[in-house]
């Protein structure tokens, strides 16, 4: 029997596809495919993004010379499933409903286990989810928010924060058991994680206007004047929901998701972009400080990751405000895809079940 396997990975973010063939744990090909907000523009949905993606990453393998035949497994970065621990998860028809429904709010990640799918089903070898963004570690002090009939929810970018945690543990000589954490990921979303000794026990909702502002969605807003807002008659459910995540944050004020493009025009001396990314360091900076009080200040570090992270004076700007809490670790980018090549082997290797997702 073969002990080698090919996997394709899948990570659909909500700026990017990123993919990668992997050989067992090597990577063989990498790529980021980036999408600016005019070619998101047509999609009402995110789930309508579907086919645009699986096409841009059947031809970018085609282009690349790779032959899907010669796969084992492919593998999805799974989305807004209901809560569930966390593991390698065999995609199921359960999941897939969940997926396509949007069961607990729409995500890019929900295409990652379509896709995955319906690649597998196609070439006839299975297809998994690693890690998702459900995954439910939260203390229960932490769900509990102002009115009772809204508990908090805990959706966060799971897979790179576990995986850039368990390898910041690893540089301080301990487990992931062992330490304390702050990790803030900082993509299009961004999550603000507490880890304390091996479980996310409080992190914000970045999909429910919750956190610091991000490229892409609005964070914490003044509540009344959301409800003004939601009633004036302007706007339909869609359109505010869309505010929130997809069009707020620097898409909001600057119009443009590219952080990239926000650093280009401060070069040039654009005042108003230089006040938005300084105000999205300081929102970020805010979020680390409440997350220090969870621990009661016992930090063992702060964990600065994403693609806002290649950033340098952006990480600066939040290093001067938290530095005093903890030593700060920053790895730009995220491990995500290596995350979900290593989650599949685990199963292919037989070192590890992979898990059923619950069916109703
Ligand atoms: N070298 C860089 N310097 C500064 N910002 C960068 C750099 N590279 C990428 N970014 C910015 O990082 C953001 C995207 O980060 P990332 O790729 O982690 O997000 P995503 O995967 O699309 O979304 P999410 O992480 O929320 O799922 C964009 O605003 C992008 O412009
Ligand atoms: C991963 C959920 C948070 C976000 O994308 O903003």
């Amino acid at each position: 029997m073969s002990t080698t396997f090919r996997i394709l990975v899948i990570n659909p973010g909500s700026t990017s596809t990123k993919i990668a063939v992997f050989e067992n744990d090597q990577v063989l090909f990498e790529q980021t495919i980036r999408h600016s907000t005019e070619d998101l523009q047509p999609y009402s949905n995110i789930i309508d993004q579907y086919s645009f993606r699986k096409q841009v990453i059947l031809d970018l393998l085609d282009h690349e010379g790779f032959s899907l035949s010669k796969l084992d497994a492919v593998c999805g970065r799974g989305g807004l499933l209901r809560p569930i621990e966390g593991g390698t998860y065999h995609v199921n028809k359960q999941m897939l409903e969940d997926l396509k429904s949007g069961y607990n709010g729409e995500h890019a990640s929900n295409l990652g286990g379509i896709i995955a799918n319906e690649i597998g089903e196609s070439l006839n070898i299975p297809s998994y989810i690693v890690d998702p963004v459900v995954v439910d570690e939260m203390d229960e002090l932490a769900r509990v928010s102002g009115l009772p009939q809204l508990p908090r929810k805990s959706i966060f970018h799971a897979l790179n924060q576990k995986a850039i945690a368990r390898k910041v543990a690893q540089e301080l000589g301990k487990s992931y058991e062992q330490v304390n954490l702050i990790v803030c990921h900082m993509g299009g979303g961004i999550t603000v994680g507490c880890h304390k000794k091996g479980r996310v026990v409080d992190v914000n909702n970045g999909l429910n206007g919750e956190g610091p502002f991000s490229p892409e969605r609005a964070g914490t807003l003044p509540a009344g004047q959301l409800v003004d807002l939601c009633f004036s008659g302007e706007y339909s459910k869609e359109e505010i929901a869309k505010l929130l995540v997809g069009q707020g944050g620097l898409v909001a004020h600057l119009s443009t998701n590219d952080a990239l493009e926000v650093e280009k025009r401060i070069v040039q001396n654009d005042s108003e972009a230089k006040k938005i990314y300084d105000v999205m360091g300081y929102q970020i900076g805010k979020e680390i400080g409440s997350a220090s009080a969870v621990f009661a200040g016992e930090v063992d570090a702060i964990v600065l990751t994403g693609g806002l992270a290649y950033g340098k004076d952006f990480v600066e700007n939040i290093s001067e405000r938290v530095k005093w809490i903890a030593d700060i670790h920053v790895h730009p980018g995220e491990n995500e895809l290596q995350a979900l090549a290593e989650g599949t082997l685990r199963v292919l290797r037989k070192e590890e079940q992979s898990k059923d997702y619950p069916s109703l």
